[in-house]
């Protein structure tokens, strides 16, 4: 594509013609053949309902097939929501848009993207978190692919039997650390489904692009084991060898039948296997790990934002983190990566102004030997310290940050420690779902006296507190992957490049406003999530051109255009 001309969208791989139209231009609803009549309203990706115009009547067979009335496309909408806003409990609506997204995928979206902020609760944490732990109960149509101990030797096969060929992005967990609930086994495929809606409805990554997997070793869940209504294999988990060769035959798979430049987001694998995994094939896939790479990006954007209330740099500050798994160290190891890009001075001096706590305390060097590989560049030289609050105290920190998988964590004599050491205490609770998270917003306004940064990884509602209203914001990797993906896609990246989430996060951070900062947040709302996105995508696609990793040429002049050019729109098509 010629760099100056946006007339037609090409990054993303537009197989149906759809893009290539304009909005009043005519486009042929392909399946294999051209669908018509019931199997047309039976397709989720070309059914339109009441919508469909009297001409598409005629033209495709549906005459008697539907009532006389003829809807807008926003008066499906308006009536969907007026349904949705019905059911009171959150697992009921979560229910009612996965019937959607399998009804009428154009309508499925078009609701997340006019109403982002009010549904994202809903196909994302929390909700998400309950379906995945009542999947199998609430189970009605598969969605995803599904590959089990019992394909082994037969993943090509099996994936040949997904019916898009233009796969782009593959999110992938083997559900074993699914939020901070633990191993869900086989119905963590909540996560890959919901992450992917995430993919195009904040990142206009299309549908038929987007393709969710679980791969089944087992579950160690005995509740899950013994529940007569689970969807997986009834065993422990496979581990060792056994597990490798599984997930290798995986890896190989998807670049024989997909080539190389399909992204693979690792998601919600246990942090023995996620450091492992994301080691193992970055230099050989396009993989990326959502819960270490992307939680990293959208933190150190929160931080970078958070600057300017604060005040100093990076450097300047001390971080404390409660938890060293994935999260903690994946965030820990950006900040450092940061600091250094800015000071000049090597990561190794920067990563003592960062300390962890995981179950156990401090980390600290005399714990070295037993450390896992992926903690050990955080054994600082301290003497043990068991508690958070004391570590709190010893450390003095100016950010704190949860990152535990664990509620309830950030007690009110935590709080009062950070609160006496500083005027504007900076504590994320990045733990998910809400029941997990460290702390609420209530205590965060209450406990620091309205002083506190606060952000979490689940949303909670605004908090008034001494007549001010105070919006927490919400520090979630779903700012960043949308994006980061569709930067990825549209620049032809064949690989990731810590650089790419540095890029990200930047993009993220010099979206926050003035008006933003006076609420109390320091990330932009999600109602802006389209045009942040774009942004991501651009900054990260320019930092894939700049490192030579980018195969899609030549490079489009102006790139925040060219993403947006390339986001998949959800408004109907005209059938001709
Ligand atoms: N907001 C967001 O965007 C994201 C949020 N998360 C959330 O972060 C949480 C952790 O995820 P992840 O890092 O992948 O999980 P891991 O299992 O990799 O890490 C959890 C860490 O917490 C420590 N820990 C557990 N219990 C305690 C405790 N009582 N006191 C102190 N430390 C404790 C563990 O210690 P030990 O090593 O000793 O076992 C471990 O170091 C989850 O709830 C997840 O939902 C994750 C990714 C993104
Ligand atoms: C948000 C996310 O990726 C997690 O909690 O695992
Ligand atoms: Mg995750």
């Amino acid at each position: 594509m010629d760099g100056g001309d946006y007339s037609v969208a090409g990054g993303v791989e537009d197989v149906y013609g759809e893009d290539a139209a304009s909005m009043d231009q005519p486009v042929t609803p392909w399946t294999v053949s051209v669908a018509s009549g019931y199997s047309l309203m039976r397709d989720p990706r070309h059914n339109k309902g009441l919508a469909f115009t009297e001409k598409e009547r005629d033209a495709h067979y549906l005459r008697g097939l539907l009532p006389p009335v003829v809807l807008t496309q926003e008066l499906q909408e308006k009536k969907l929501m007026h349904n949705l806003r019905q059911y009171q409990v959150p697992l009921q609506r979560y229910m009612a848009l996965m019937d959607l997204q399998e009804r009428n995928e154009r309508l499925f979206y078009k609701l997340l993207v006019d109403n982002v902020e009010e549904l994202l609760p809903v196909v994302y944490t929390p909700t998400v978190g309950e379906a995945c732990q009542k999947y199998g109960s609430i189970f009605r149509r598969p969605q995803g692919l599904y590959v089990s101990l019992k394909e082994k030797g037969k993943i090509l096969e099996v994936l040949k039997n997904w019916p898009q060929r233009s796969v782009q992005v593959i999110v992938v967990t083997d559900g074993e650390r699914i939020l901070g609930l633990g191993d869900l086994g086989c119905q963590g495929m909540g996560i890959p489904v919901g992450k992917l809606s995430l993919y195009t409805a904040l990142g206009g990554v299309r549908p038929s692009a987007c393709l969710p997997i679980t791969i089944d070793v087992g579950t160690n869940n005995e509740k899950l084991l013994n529940d007569e209504f689970y969807i997986g294999l009834r065993q422990r988990r496979a581990t060792g060898q056994e597990y490798a060769e599984l997930l290798h035959e995986f890896m190989s798979a998807v670049k024989q039948n997909y080539g190389e430049k399909v992204l693979i987001q690792f998601e919600d694998f246990a942090n023995h296997n996620a450091f492992e995994l994301l080691a193992r094939y970055s230099s050989s896939h396009l993989v990326f790990n959502d819960d270490i790479q992307g939680t990293a990006s959208v933190v150190l954007a929160g931080l970078l934002a958070a600057l300017r209330l604060l005040g100093g740099t990076l450097a300047d500050h001390r971080f404390l983190f409660l938890g060293a798994g994935e999260a903690g160290t994946g965030i820990a190891e950006l900040i450092a990566l940061e600091m250094s890009k800015q000071t000049g001075n090597p990561i190794e001096e920067n990563r003592k102004k960062i300390w962890l706590v995981d179950s156990r305390g401090l980390i600290v060097d005399s714990r070295k030997e037993s450390l896992q590989h992926f903690k050990k560049p955080w054994a600082h030289e301290h003497e043990p310290v068991k508690e958070l609050v004391d570590a709190v105290k010893a450390i003095k920190p100016t950010v704190l940050i949860g990152t535990s998988g664990v509620g309830k964590q950030f007690t009110k004599e935590v709080v009062e420690a950070m609160a006496a050491l500083n005027e504007k205490p900076l504590i994320m609770a990045l733990s998910n779902p809400t029941s997990q998270a460290e702390w609420t917003a209530e205590e965060a306004y209450t406990w620091s006296e309205g002083r506190a940064i606060f952000a979490s990884g689940s949303p909670f509602d605004p908090f008034e507190y001494d007549g001010k209203v105070f919006v927490p914001g919400q520090a979630n990797n779903a700012y960043i992957f949308p994006g980061f993906g569709l930067g990825v896609i549209i620049s032809g990246a064949i690989r990731v490049h810590d650089d790419m989430l540095l890029a990200a996060s930047e993009a993220l951070a010099l979206q926050v406003t003035e008006e933003h900062y006076e609420k109390g947040l320091i990330y932009p709302p999600f109602s802006d999530i389209r045009k942040i996105s774009a942004n991501i995508a651009a900054k990260v696609a320019a930092k894939a051109y700049e490192l030579g990793l980018a195969s899609h040429l030549p490079q489009p002049k102006d790139l925040v255009k060219y993403a947006e050019s390339c986001m998949y729109s959800p408004k109907y098509r005209t059938y001709r």
